[in-house]
């Protein structure tokens, strides 16, 4: 992807509301660590609704190239799994593309399988740390060595006799859980993970679902988890319902546009990735979820959104995992309501595929929002009005340029941005779905 061809876009307002009732590609989350447990697994896995964005081909190619048969089968994917333990030493560097969920998670198998393998990225996940997953994974007694502030590429020679890992999460941060829990399978005992506040808890109800034995209790804010090593993971199907995080782009867009209402079919709704969505009702929006079920072990449900007129609202920082990806098209909709937004406690934005407190900041204050950074916070001042006219840079992420795109759909003048091409690590079809809804999208 670094020598990929920009594909500047441009976003202004349609002349009606958005309708139509829609699917949005599967959870990125779920997906990776479909692909991870099955090729951990004995037999076939089965997985419907995969995400088939870079990032999870990522994942796929790196499993593939540790053994693991993957292969396409009608809209399916299946995985024939070696066993834990039983991956092979890839023959080559193992490219993961713009994913850093891909980079962690699997650094943490690699980390219990004794053989030398070598990890890279593009040039924004080149820039992300791996400090964070490196620090707990050495316990194990695995070597890592990497470039200047631990920045890929690193290259991992996993531990032969692996030890089980005690580790205290310094960050609220679900892929440093799932790395750790991951390198835990392959070792003797119990290994446990204690997190500051719940997290995303994918990989905890995928370990069970696979047949491992893990145990979630409260710890204070948080949870303590405990895992029991070397379990023998059966094969088992995943169906993987419409990311919430993707979802979130349609449903602000249908929000902004006056008339707008637009039903997204499947949607997960699993209690930690939903704090947007609780947010948007603080703000007044009208989000219909009539028929919530559980599958798999993941809540889903068909949602509803309607236009509706928003006021300015406070977010506290504990609830930014459950809506950590979701900060930029929060604050594009905090733009557009009237009155003064807070988004606290976002340090970890800084640290996504670019720095998305800054460059949030900018892609507003370029279409004539004021906002501030303070400290950790980001303040959002909203006047019911978007001049629009800017060109934002999008600095190779999905999430910049899809809050853009939305961004005009409520601008008075058209909103460019220079590269809509890593709207494909996540949302593969965005474009096209969203113009299917009514949305005036179209490449410049
Ligand atoms: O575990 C996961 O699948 C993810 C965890 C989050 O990252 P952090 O763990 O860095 O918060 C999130 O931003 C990312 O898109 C997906
Ligand atoms: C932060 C994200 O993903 P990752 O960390 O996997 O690159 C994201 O999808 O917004």
């Amino acid at each position: 992807m670094d020598q990929h061809s920009p594909r500047p876009h441009l976003s202004r307002r349609p002349v009606k509301g958005l309708s139509g009732r829609l699917s949005v590609p599967g959870d990125k989350s779920i997906s990776h660590r479909a692909l991870m447990f099955g090729a951990l697994a004995v037999g076939q896995t089965r997985i419907s609704g995969l995400l088939e964005g870079e990032d999870v081909l990522r994942t796929a190619a790196a499993m593939r190239a540790l053994g693991a048969e993957i292969s396409r089968d009608g809209a399916d994917w299946l995985v024939c799994g070696r066993g834990i333990g039983g991956l092979v030493e890839p023959a080559d560097v193992l490219d993961m593309g713009n994913s850093g969920t891909a980079a962690r998670l699997l650094a943490g198998i690699l980390a219990t399988h004794p053989f030398y393998a070598v990890m890279t990225g593009d040039a924004s996940l080149r820039k992300r740390p791996m400090g964070r997953v490196v620090d707990p994974l050495s316990a194990s007694g695995a070597q890592f060595f990497a470039r200047a502030g631990n920045r890929l590429p690193l290259t991992i020679l996993g531990a032969r006799d692996p030890l089980p890992l005690f580790y205290r999460l310094p960050v609220a941060s679900a892929q440093v859980k799932s790395a750790v829990l991951l390198a835990g399978l392959n070792a003797p005992g119990y290994t446990e993970v204690e997190e500051p506040e719940p997290t995303r808890d994918h990989s905890e109800n995928m370990l069970r679902h696979f047949g491992a034995e893990v145990t979630v209790t409260q710890a204070g804010a948080g949870r303590h988890i405990r895992l029991k090593g070397q379990p023998e993971l059966r094969a088992a199907d995943v169906d993987v319902p419409g990311d919430p995080s993707s979802a979130a782009f349609p449903v602000a867009a249908a929000l902004l546009v006056p008339g707008s209402e637009v039903t997204i079919a499947n949607v997960g709704l699993n209690p930690l990735r939903t704090g947007l969505f609780q947010t948007l009702r603080e703000m007044g929006a009208r989000l219909d979820v009539p028929n919530q079920r559980t599958e798999g072990g993941e809540k889903l449900g068909d949602m509803t959104v309607t236009y509706s007129e928003l006021r300015a609202v406070d977010v506290p920082p504990e609830r930014a995992p459950s809506m950590i990806d979701e900060y930029p098209i929060l604050a594009v909709l905090c733009a557009t309501a009237r009155g003064t937004s807070r988004l606290r406690g976002l340090s970890e934005l800084r640290v996504k595929e670019s720095d998305r407190l800054a460059a949030t900041a900018a892609l507003l204050r370029v279409n004539g929002v004021e906002v501030e950074v303070d400290g950790d916070d980001l303040i959002i001042h909203g006047t019911g009005t978007i001049p629009g006219g800017g060109l934002v840079e999008t600095h190779m992420d999905h999430r910049l340029a899809m809050s853009a795109l939305v961004l005009g759909q409520a601008a008075s003048e058209p909103v460019r941005i220079d590269d809509a091409s890593f709207i494909d690590t996540s949302f593969p079809g965005f474009l096209k779905l969203m113009r299917g809804l009514g949305a005036e999208m179209a490449a410049s």
